[in-house]
């Protein structure tokens, strides 16, 4: 049976209350199917589907593997979309019977209509998936221990960076990325578009964002030590994690190359800094305050009288997106800036803009637990000294990790840094402004320490 005329009211109901729906802010006028591949018939029956999603003048693509079930067991029950006649619909990636059809079909490196499944090597089929309950923007399905299989669940045509980025760096040789076994792509618009990709799942990793909050609490637990003294002491991590990310981006430039920033293009990247405060400042109007210091910075950046290195990054790097396992530090997740579109994301950028998200993560890190900038228990200002003080021993490890792995020294570029991590802090701004308002304290309380401390270079100025 198909599905197509019947399904767009049922997903029109039901998107919204997805977690990886990016369109919640706004109405839906029409959804419709756009590709529709049957992959499996029979009961359960399983139906790859694109569907186009349109919000005034935007249309959005998005993927759902629908199941289709006469009787739906209690399991799936809150997988469930809504009924065609005596039909069950839901979402397949909650049915592990169903989703073994995306390995085996990857392990065969077959066809199904318009889908394309690859894999490099010899796949394991006999395995049962669990979705990962770290979902985010995307689903990730977990086979056994094995394999860890990201659906990609808003649609780009070309092909995604993280599985760009991945091939690269796995070709490099790189120890600091997941192996990579297969994905799935389709064409869109004329063009490849990655659906689905599959790495090897670090069952052994934490990522570095709880490690981080491990740490804080620590320091937090015995307020009267230094960050250095308290068993957590997160600062040798750091420095690893720094180093980690100098050689993933020495094995970027080796895999993609690099170029050279013209004077005209670093004026026209801070004209887009200056664009971007200039929004936010329209939306969080607490900002404007700190306006002109970080034009300043802004400014300063491009009136910068040296050629830019660039090449290809991470694009949104940050705690969340490595993992620690016993090897060592893995890096996640190379898509880029949710928000940008997929040119701006492949876009080559100074290495030291990944540098930059990654001090801000620290910041965050050091500030989470201080709600609304105060201390959930204890002395308020004792604890924003410590979260202070241990903001400033990771940010300066992970820079001493970097520089001494072979990265550009960020202590050597700050009129760099301080332009790329007041950039980034601004676009948090927005970001928390729409998604997590009881957060916005944090971008908003680092860009007020940073604007108060003096800009790189004032006192020969
Ligand atoms: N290879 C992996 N092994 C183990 N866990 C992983 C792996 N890749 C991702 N994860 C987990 O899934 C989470 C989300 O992954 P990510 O690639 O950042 O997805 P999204 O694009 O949806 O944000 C990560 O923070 C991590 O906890
Ligand atoms: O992980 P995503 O690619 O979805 O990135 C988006 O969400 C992040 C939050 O989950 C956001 O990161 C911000 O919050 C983090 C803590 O939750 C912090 O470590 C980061 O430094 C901070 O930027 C990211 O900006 C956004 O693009």
């Amino acid at each position: 049976m198909r599905l197509s005329e019947r399904l767009d009211d049922l997903i029109a109901d039901w998107l919204p209350r997805q977690r990886w729906f990016a369109g919640k802010d706004r109405d839906i006028d029409d959804v419709s199917v756009v590709i529709e591949t049957e992959l499996v018939e029979g009961d359960p029956a399983l139906h790859h589907v694109v569907i186009a999603v349109r919000q005034g003048e935007q249309v959005d693509r998005y993927q759902v593997p629908v199941g289709l079930r006469r009787e739906l067991p209690g399991r799936l029950e809150y997988a469930e979309i809504g009924q065609i006649d005596d039909v069950h619909v839901y979402d397949a990636v909650h049915d592990p019977e169903l989703t073994r059809v995306f390995l085996e079909k990857m392990a065969d490196c077959a066809d199904a209509g318009p889908l394309a499944f690859r894999s490099i090597g010899t796949l394991d089929t006999d395995l049962d998936s669990l979705a990962s309950p770290a979902e985010q923007s995307n689903t990730s399905l977990i086979y056994g221990d094995l394999y860890i299989c990201k659906l990609f669940r808003r649609l780009t045509p070309g092909i995604n960076p993280d599985l760009e980025l991945s091939r690269g760096l796995v070709g490099a040789g790189s120890k600091h990325v997941p192996a990579l076994y297969g994905w799935i792509s389709c064409q869109l618009d004329g063009t490849v578009c990655t659906l689905a990709m599959m790495t090897e799942f670090l069952r052994s990793g934490t990522d570095g964002w709880q490690l981080a909050g491990t740490s804080v609490r620590d320091l937090y637990a015995e307020a009267d030590l230094h960050a250095d003294e308290v068993g957590g002491d997160f600062a040798s991590e750091s420095e690893r994690l720094g180093a980690a990310t100098a050689e993933v981006h020495r094995d970027l430039a080796a895999a993609f190359g690099t170029g050279v920033m013209s004077s005209s293009d670093v004026t026209a990247l801070a004209r887009q800094m200056k664009t971007r405060l200039t929004e936010a400042c329209s939306t969080v109007p607490q900002l404007v305050p700190y306006a002109g210091r970080l034009n300043d910075a802004f400014e300063a950046f491009a009136e910068l009288d040296e050629p830019l290195m660039v090449q290809r990054v991470h694009g949104d790097y940050h705690l969340g997106q490595v993992m620690r396992t016993e090897t060592g530090w893995m890096l996640l997740d190379f898509e880029g800036e949710p928000a940008k579109s997929l040119e701006e994301r492949r876009q080559p950028a100074h290495p030291l803009r990944d540098v930059a998200g990654m001090l801000r993560s620290y910041d965050y890190a050091a500030r989470h637990l201080l709600v609304n900038g105060k201390a959930v228990s204890g002395n308020p200002d004792q604890l924003e000294f410590r979260a202070h003080e241990w903001a400033e021993r990771n940010r300066s490890a992970f820079c001493r990790g970097y520089a001494e792995a072979g990265g550009v020294d960020p202590a050597a570029h700050e009129e760099i840094i301080r332009a790329f991590e007041f950039d980034k802090a601004v676009y948090e701004v927005m970001y928390e402004a729409r998604n997590r308002p009881s957060w916005l304290h944090i971008p908003l309380g680092s860009i007020a320490a940073l604007s108060a401390s003096p800009a790189p270079g004032s006192a020969a100025r």
